[in-house]
């Protein structure tokens, strides 16, 4: 099975308006770092999708950090799905480690806000990862795996192959510190197997999964050269185009070698 190698940059709480702008004018002026077989996505704060929508180039599309599983009504700050699609959203970010460990996301809401993206027709980008302490103990397979399953619990099999998994272990995010490549691949192919357990064969060989944490341009082809690394959920780097223009060359000329 050949899955499509998807770069997404996670902006965090970064980037005005203005800033987003002469980002998404930067990267268009190197427009052709994007024309090969794979996907981009950037994923601006809520206040910033719009201009991103006008001006990022074609072949990179929109994606946002978060959204709330309920349709509408009195859950003020919060944004819904079919909001985000409205606003020229294709991916969301659900359940970031930050999300989990800033703000109390439990796996439970995790699983709601997956369905609510895929009801409306986006991709969610599921994380998953262990912390420190998990990895020093040997909980990272167990960690992954009861993120995995609660997040696709009520997923039909049929539509699990639609989302895309990010393992992100919590200690290599933001330190410059990463898994060996094969160390990511080794965890990595354990969720493939979580989800070839719980929706099936054909939902495994098509889900993409990603490597995040202190992912740049120097070391991304390590990742996604690796069998089951579909491609990187980054952070830090993605904030400067030239570093985001990289990134984009080398998944795609690793996915045509
Ligand atoms: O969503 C992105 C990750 O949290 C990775 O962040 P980072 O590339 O800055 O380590």
């Amino acid at each position: 099975m050949t899955r499509r190698q998807l770069l997404a940059g996670n902006w965090k709480m970064n980037k005005t308006v203005a800033e987003a702008r002469a980002f998404a004018e930067a990267i268009g002026r190197q427009a052709d770092a994007f024309a090969g077989e794979a996907d981009f996505a950037v994923c601006p704060p809520f206040t910033a999708l719009h201009v991103l929508r006008v001006t990022l180039p074609a072949r990179v599309a929109l994606g946002a950090q978060n959204v709330y599983f309920e349709p509408k009504g009195a859950f003020t700050g919060e944004v819904s799905a079919e909001m985000l699609a409205e606003a020229g959203v294709r991916y969301v970010i659900v359940g970031h480690s930050e999300r989990r460990h800033l703000f109390g996301e439990t796996d439970a809401l995790v699983g709601k806000k997956v369905e609510a993206v895929l009801g409306a027709g986006m991709t969610p980008i599921l994380c998953v990862g262990e912390d420190l302490r998990e990895r020093q103990l040997g909980h990272t397979e167990r960690v992954v795996e009861r993120q995995t399953k609660a997040a696709l619990a009520g997923v039909d099999a049929g539509r699990a192959g639609e989302v895309v998994i990010a393992y992100e272990p919590v200690w290599a995010i933001g330190s410059g510190q990463t898994p060996a490549p094969e160390d990511a691949q080794r965890v990595v192919a354990h969720i493939r197997r979580v989800v070839e357990q719980e929706k099936g064969k054909e939902a495994a060989g098509r889900v993409r999964i990603l490597y995040g944490g202190s992912v740049t341009a120097d070391n991304i082809a390590g990742f996604t050269a690796q069998p089951d690394i579909d491609g990187a959920l980054v952070g830090g780097a993605s904030l400067q185009p030239d570093g985001f223009v990289r990134m984009a060359k080398a998944i795609t000329k690793g996915a045509s070698a």
